[in-house]
């Protein structure tokens, strides 16, 4: 018999599931094996206010499929007009769980994001009395600023700065790639933790650029140096309350990664568990994979724990290499290394 572990139903803290079609064909993906996930709102035109989270709620709701036991957990784009009246309402209601801050111009549909971040003072109070966190993406978008640097420099010129002038603001850092980001969550006691990804835990910045240039391994914040990942990997299997899963599962068709100037993401929700379980393997924490998945996040975010559990057994996963949707062909990010452990 081969050896199984069971553990907590996990949730995704950080997930993009697109609209229309697109949501259509990546959503049994995520609902087959997460119980909830947060939504980010970077949609074109983003989910700005609660009226608009609403209603893609809906369309999510909607697009589950039959007997899918999956909760959306919604959230709102930061913009420099975001009425705080309308915030605290659509968290009071129990509709979102976060606002998102993209600064302007750092991600895919990153445009209506924050330049000013004076302007947003007035919201990030109202979150810090009523306790809705805020989840950043950490990087600054000055051009001046190398690409590796830009997740360290947000930290030093936007995010200390921020949570100084905000100090009982909850803050998410999403998708943390360096070993400067979990040190600096790890240096604070309170209202602080970060969501690692299943990519950022298996590849460094080799994998996009040597040997030919790999457009499915990029995404943003890009892979860093061979250290840094090492540093992901220690905090995500320490079993530390601070860090816990965003896949950050982030789906655009072939066409628009395999372009002169192509998208940033990679698309793991449908191997990320058996990507985890063989990392946190290799890493003698299997015993620490739940806190990780199941655990943390749902601490972190004031939510119960699911009830439910996930089985996965010591046996080769299959999955598909790309999955079709009526827009094209979406790759499913390649761990170049093999799997031993598949969702029961
Ligand atoms: N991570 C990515 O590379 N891309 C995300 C945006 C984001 O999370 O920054 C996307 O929406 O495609
Ligand atoms: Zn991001
Ligand atoms: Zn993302």
């Amino acid at each position: 018999m081969s050896k199984t572990l069971t553990i907590k139903r996990p949730d995704d803290w950080h997930l993009h599931l697109r609209d229309g079609d697109m949501l259509r064909s990546v959503l049994p993906h995520t609902a087959r094996d997460f119980a909830r996930a947060i939504i980010m709102p970077n949609l074109v035109p983003p989910v700005v206010t609660g009226a608009d989270a609403a209603a893609y709620r809906d369309r999510i709701m909607a697009a589950l499929p039959e007997g899918a036991d999956f909760t959306p957990l919604m959230t709102l784009y930061l913009t420099e007009d975001t009425d705080p009246e309308d915030v605290a309402k659509a968290h009071a209601s129990g509709l979102v769980k976060a606002v998102k801050l993209y600064p302007a111009g750092a991600t895919t549909n990153s445009a209506s994001g924050v330049s000013d971040f004076d302007k947003v003072a007035p919201v990030l109070d109202k979150m810090a009395e009523i306790g809705l966190p805020l989840c950043t993406h950490g990087e600054v978008t000055d051009a001046s600023i190398d690409i590796f640097d830009r997740e360290a420099v947000f930290i030093d010129r936007v995010l200390d700065p921020i949570r100084r002038a905000h100090p009982d603001l909850r803050v998410v850092m999403e998708h943390i790639t360096t070993a400067d980001a979990a040190a600096y969550v790890k240096s604070n006691d309170s209202n602080l933790a970060a969501t690692i990804t299943t990519h950022h835990l298996v590849i460094n910045r080799n994998h996009i650029l040597a040997g030919g240039i790999k457009p499915h391994y990029y995404c943003l914040p890009v892979a860093k140096r061979e250290e840094h990942r090492i540093a992901l990997r220690q905090a995500a299997t320490s079993g530390d309350a601070r860090f816990f899963l965003g896949t950050d599962s982030a789906p655009h068709t072939d066409a628009n990664k395999l372009l002169p100037c192509g998208c940033a993401g990679c698309f793991t929700a449908p191997n990320t568990m058996s990507i985890l379980a063989e990392v946190f393997e290799q890493d003698g924490a299997l015993d620490r994979l739940e806190a990780f998945t199941s655990l943390n996040g749902p601490a972190f975010y004031r939510l119960p724990v699911n009830d439910t559990t996930m089985t996965l057994t010591r046996k080769a996963p299959s999955y598909p290499d790309h999955i079709d949707t009526p827009e094209g062909p979406v790759t499913v990010f390649d761990p170049a290394m093999p799997l031993h452990w598949r969702v029961a």
